[in-house]
């Protein structure tokens, strides 16, 4: 941006829908024709005169249409809401890069998982890695897993996933690999020219995987992983998923600086690993509980202004989205007004003539951009990014700047045994007991003004 010359280049655009008018000329035809059904029926009613035969069967019918047409019509009407104004939004990763690449925040992704049947490990850890192998500086991500299974599985297949990273993320930097799920890229490949290279990862990929597999298929880690790894002594005094300690791993991190880089030596992003304490007398909450054990755990451990969500059997499709996100948090003029930034989901998995409209086609094409032409687009939980602030209780006003040039003031001298430790006890299950949560941030969050759609 260049305000002393009074030119401002915004971070992102927002276009209307081309379109609208023909759209509003079709929908106020169909209200016409709506209101004529409905002058209809009321005129029927009250203008006919039944014999006592009619009445007993007639009237009740006109009734009963008109109260149906009512409701219908009402409802249609209402979705207008979603359809009058469409908005799309065009975010500049270019000029994001230009002026702020060397002060980028440091970027918090919380990644939630439940149960290791349903949610099998493997799935977890390509959602992880797609979310590691962001085109964003490395130093300046940290990826959380929680695990609400709480178990040594995906935990294991966690460390396996920490060390196939330090493959994966080189060579999709050097290659620009697209998606960054290694069983979405590795399924999605035709032709390449650069058939050794991707002869080496999927080999490394494939043994990773056969690993995991088999200690899923039974139930058991591996004694030699056990040995090596003293993470897996958390659960000595595990009793069950609803009834453990909270189990804490950082797995990567710059103070553990020769076992947190790729093959080249850069730096990996930090990776930790956490069951948060569950007993059978507290209730979890379900994923809520996760995210806020989330915020608070994180809040020591890199304390990243902008935080990602996403479920684990969503992973992330587009390596710029940070970047995207970024053009909407930190434009000079409107990033101020911008509480969250939600990205649409698409879906692998749906039939092939998608009978049941499984795709969410509609909601994600045009009901997001509706809503967000009202002011009010839907959140909808995974790919959503949030800033940290607005998540804890910042109060939205016009007057405000966000400082992103600002430094955290985590602890540099602790010990990452001591921050472990740490970043446990906020952990815990009684942490919310008496307090307001759940009463004041929803109103905190819903104070904001705008919230954008990512294209
Ligand atoms: O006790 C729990 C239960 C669930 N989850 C995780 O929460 C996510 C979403 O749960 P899921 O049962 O898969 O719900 P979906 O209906 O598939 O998810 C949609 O709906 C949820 C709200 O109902 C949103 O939170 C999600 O982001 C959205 O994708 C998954 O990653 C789970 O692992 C937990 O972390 N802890
Ligand atoms: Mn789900």
């Amino acid at each position: 941006m260049d305000r002393g010359r009074g030119v401002y280049s915004p971070l992102f655009e927002t276009k209307k829908g081309r379109g609208r008018l023909i759209y509003r000329l079709f929908s106020i035809s169909l209200f016409t024709a709506i209101s004529f059904i409905w002058l209809y029926r009321f005129n029927h009613i009250i203008t006919t005169n039944y014999t006592q035969q009619e009445e007993d069967g007639g009237k009740l019918v006109w009734f009963g249409m008109l109260a149906a047409e009512l409701w219908f019509g009402f409802y249609w009407f209402l979705t207008q809401a979603f359809r009058w104004n469409l908005v799309f939004r065009q975010p500049f990763k270019d000029r994001l890069s230009q002026r702020y690449e060397h002060m980028l925040p440091e970027v918090d992704i919380f990644v939630c998982t439940a149960d290791p049947e349903i949610e099998p490990p493997m799935m977890v850890i390509n959602t992880v890695l797609s979310v590691m192998a962001f085109d964003y500086p490395s130093e300046k991500l940290s990826v959380y897993l929680s695990d609400d299974g709480g178990s040594e599985i995906t935990f294991y297949a966690l460390l396996e996933a920490a060390t196939f990273a330090k493959h994966w993320l080189p060579f999709c930097k050097r290659f620009k690999v697209e998606p960054r799920s290694p069983a979405a890229y590795f399924n999605g490949i035709k032709d390449t020219n650069i058939a050794n290279e991707l002869v080496a990862i999927k080999k490394l990929y494939n043994e990773m995987e056969k690993r995991i597999e088999d200690a899923t298929k039974l139930k058991r880690v591996p004694q030699e992983a056990r040995l090596k790894h003293k993470g897996f002594s958390q659960w000595d005094s595990y009793s069950s998923k609803r009834d453990h300690d909270t189990i804490l791993q950082i797995l990567l991190h710059k103070k553990d600086h020769d076992n947190s880089k790729d093959v080249h030596g850069f730096m990996l992003p930090t990776l930790v690993y956490l069951a948060r304490e569950k007993r059978p007398q507290y209730h979890h909450n379900y994923k809520a509980g996760a995210m806020n054990s989330l915020l608070r755990v994180s809040s020591i451990i890199s304390n990243g202004k902008v935080i990602l969500n996403v479920d684990c059997d969503m992973y992330s499709n587009n390596s710029e989205s940070i970047r995207d996100s970024l053009c909407y948090f930190m434009d000079e003029e409107k990033g101020h007004e911008i509480a969250f930034v939600q990205s649409p989901q698409a879906f692998e998995n749906v039939t092939k003539n998608d009978l049941y409209a499984s795709a969410l086609l509609a909601i994600a094409e045009v009901e997001f951009h509706g809503a967000d032409g009202c002011g009010g687009p839907l959140y909808i939980g995974t790919g959503c990014f949030h800033k940290r602030e607005s998540l804890c209780g910042m109060k939205f006003s016009d007057e405000y700047r966000h400082n992103w040039k600002s430094e955290d003031n985590l602890s540099t001298e602790e010990t990452l045994h001591e921050l472990e430790e740490k970043s446990k006890g906020l952990a815990s299950c009684s942490y919310e007991e008496n307090t307001q949560w759940g009463k004041e941030v929803l109103n905190s969050i819903f104070s904001y003004d705008i919230i954008v759609l990512e294209p």
